[in-house]
């Protein structure tokens, strides 16, 4: 998930905060006090307008994906802060990054990709299909591309180093990672959280079909898990328009079709197995696509952006 610092799009500097991380789209910073001692106990976290798709940044950005998903993610956090504490301390951030950034606690973050699954697509679906069932889950048979799972499965991975893939990890490698207890208590609530997602998701005409949470624990051991980085968002889920549904084929993606389909089309004169960066996008999928991250943003939390 992370690329090397300084990728097309860049972060920003900013006058107080040493930069410490750059993901694919998002970015973290350490804040430093006016005495010139950076903070131990808080981060800042900065959503960038960033768009990945086909593990190519796209050019341009989408303008305020960064504060959409932010916001989308803090209303998530305050939906699901009865099932788990998180990690967001404030919203006073510096003006060069208002509204796509939070102050978050600073935790030891688990080294597993806590992901569960609704819907069977994607690499679980290859796994299913080479063996009938995912993560050591044994599933029904005959289940297709799109099909939704009998209740949330939970798929860990590895959180692996820059350039990598992340890799499936089997329920023996997460309990030796992390204990068993702990490795219970990540899985019942990876799948707690996707279920309620979908609770609230599949009401307002959007399909959650699966999801990667991030967890850590204060550095001092005290207390139970915290949820970290972002939650339930277009880029840390897959989202699919409920009404477009329909098992045996890959679903449209809601935010991320239009992109998918103008790469894919003649008129991009890109081919995906070209191993070439794709071109720039033009202005009516960049307007199309902002769009519908406000909407998935208006339709879930039933505010205006
Ligand atoms: N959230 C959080 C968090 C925290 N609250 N405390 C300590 N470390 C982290 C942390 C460090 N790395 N990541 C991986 C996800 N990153 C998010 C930003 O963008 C890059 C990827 C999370």
């Amino acid at each position: 998930e992370s690329v090397g610092v300084g990728e097309a799009g860049g972060s920003p500097v900013l006058d107080g905060y040493r930069h410490m991380y750059s993901g694919k789209v998002r970015d973290l910073y350490v804040p430093i006090g006016d005495d010139g001692v950076e903070a131990d106990d808080r981060l800042l976290l900065v959503a960038s307008n960033r768009l990945s798709a086909y593990d190519w940044m796209m050019s341009p950005e989408i303008p305020d994906k960064g504060e959409v998903l932010t916001r989308l993610s803090l209303w998530w956090f305050d939906q699901l802060a009865d099932l788990v504490p998180n990690h967001v301390v404030s919203t006073d951030v510096p003006d060069a990054v208002a509204g796509r950034a939070v102050v978050v606690r600073r935790l030891e973050m688990l080294k597993v990709e806590a992901i569960a699954r609704a819907y069977l697509t994607g690499g679980g679906l290859e796994e299913y299909e080479r063996g009938g069932s995912v993560s050591g889950v044994v599933l029904p048979e005959g289940l297709v591309d799109g099909s939704r799972l009998p209740s949330p499965v939970f798929t860990p991975t590895t959180k692996a180093p820059v350039g990598e893939h992340d890799l499936p990890m089997a329920p023996d490698e997460v309990e030796a990672e992390l204990g068993a207890d702990v490795a219970a208590e990540v899985s019942r609530l990876t799948r707690a959280i996707l279920a309620r997602g979908n609770e609230i998701a599949g009401e307002r005409g959007i399909l959650i079909a699966d999801t990667k949470v991030e967890f850590g624990v204060a550095p001092d051991g005290s207390g139970g898990l915290v949820l970290a980085d972002e939650v339930l968002t277009p880029d840390s889920s897959r989202f699919w328009p409920a009404e477009l549904w329909e098992p045996g084929h890959p679903q449209p993606s809601f935010d991320k079709q239009f992109v998918r389909e103008w790469l894919t089309s003649a008129e991009s004169g890109w081919s995906r197995s070209s191993g070439e960066a794709p071109p720039e996008l033009p202005a009516h999928v960049v307007e199309q696509t902002r769009a519908k991250y406000v909407e998935a943003y208006e339709r879930l939390t039933g505010e205006t952006f």
